[in-house]
């Protein structure tokens, strides 16, 4: 069985549909890349996904679980962490706070019954180890809102990944970046996958070639078609509706 599901999901602004029967499956351990050219309603879907935005219709599912009228702290409770377009770091904090901090507000469950010592060792140790997973361990020390670009975007994944997330969100992760922190993203995505599933939504097709085990392609909100990365750049309609637009050309 999948892992998440999204069933005939539609929101409506005034006359517009912004999403109109979408449903898609992510499956354990896949990267499910959500593109679409600017317009189809990639943001207005993943708001939904997270429980920013309340669909008209549909139902999502997380596990089995139907979570369509959940808040987002409880979706994100459930297994469900998303990274957001625009980075929601602490900038005057360091690195090392703003693990800390996240370690801290996930942490009610693994820490209850140890003491406040061994309690805040334990906070230490995940925050350590959350830096470690993202390569950032050098730079615990440093303001969060000093890093470079690609750095700080990264720190928001490591944030995301304090929740034990079962299916991580990422928005746009790559963008502005430069092509070596791009590689570095997509080398981080890649090791994520042994221990969830990931729904990317990114215009950088480098990025999702390289990444995606499936695409969905979106337009005019709906799915036009979903299929593995050869059936999605081999597709003719996927074609042209990028033609003009962003590039679908990547080294296979
Ligand atoms: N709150 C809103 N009220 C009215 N219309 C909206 C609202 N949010 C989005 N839309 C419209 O819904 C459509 C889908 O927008 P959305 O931002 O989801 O697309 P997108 O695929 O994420 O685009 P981009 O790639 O540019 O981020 C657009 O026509 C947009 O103008």
């Amino acid at each position: 069985m999948s892992l998440f599901q999204v069933q005939g999901l539609v929101k409506r602004f005034g006359g517009l549909l912004a999403t109109d029967h979408v449903s898609l499956s992510v499956a354990h351990g896949e990267v499910h890349a959500l593109i679409g050219p600017n317009g189809a309603g990639k943001t207005t879907l993943v708001n939904q996904i997270s429980g920013l935005l309340a669909p008209d219709e549909g139902r999502v599912l997380l596990d089995g679980a139907d979570i369509t009228a959940l808040p987002m702290h409880r979706r994100v409770a459930q297994g469900l962490s998303r990274c957001f377009q625009v980075t929601r770091i602490f900038p005057k904090q360091s690195v090392r706070d703003n693990l800390l901090l996240a370690v801290q507000a996930h942490s009610g469950s693994s820490f209850r019954f140890l003491k406040p010592r061994s309690h805040e060792c334990g906070l230490y140790e995940a925050a350590n180890r959350l830096a470690e997973r993202v390569g950032l361990q050098g730079q615990l020390g440093e303001i969060a809102g000093a890093l470079p670009h690609g750095a700080q975007r990264t720190l928001d994944v490591a944030l995301a990944l304090a929740s034990g997330p079962k299916l991580l969100l990422l928005d746009e992760p790559m963008a502005g970046m430069g092509p070596d922190e791009s590689q570095h993203m997509v080398q981080l995505i890649e090791t994520l996958r042994q221990d969830m599933a990931v729904l990317l939504i990114e215009h950088d097709m480098e990025a999702v070639f390289r990444l995606a085990d499936r695409i969905s392609v979106l337009v005019y909100g709906r799915v036009l078609t979903a299929g593995t990365p050869d059936e999605i750049r081999n597709n003719p309609e996927v074609q042209a509706v990028y033609l003009g637009n962003e590039t679908l050309e990547t080294t296979p």
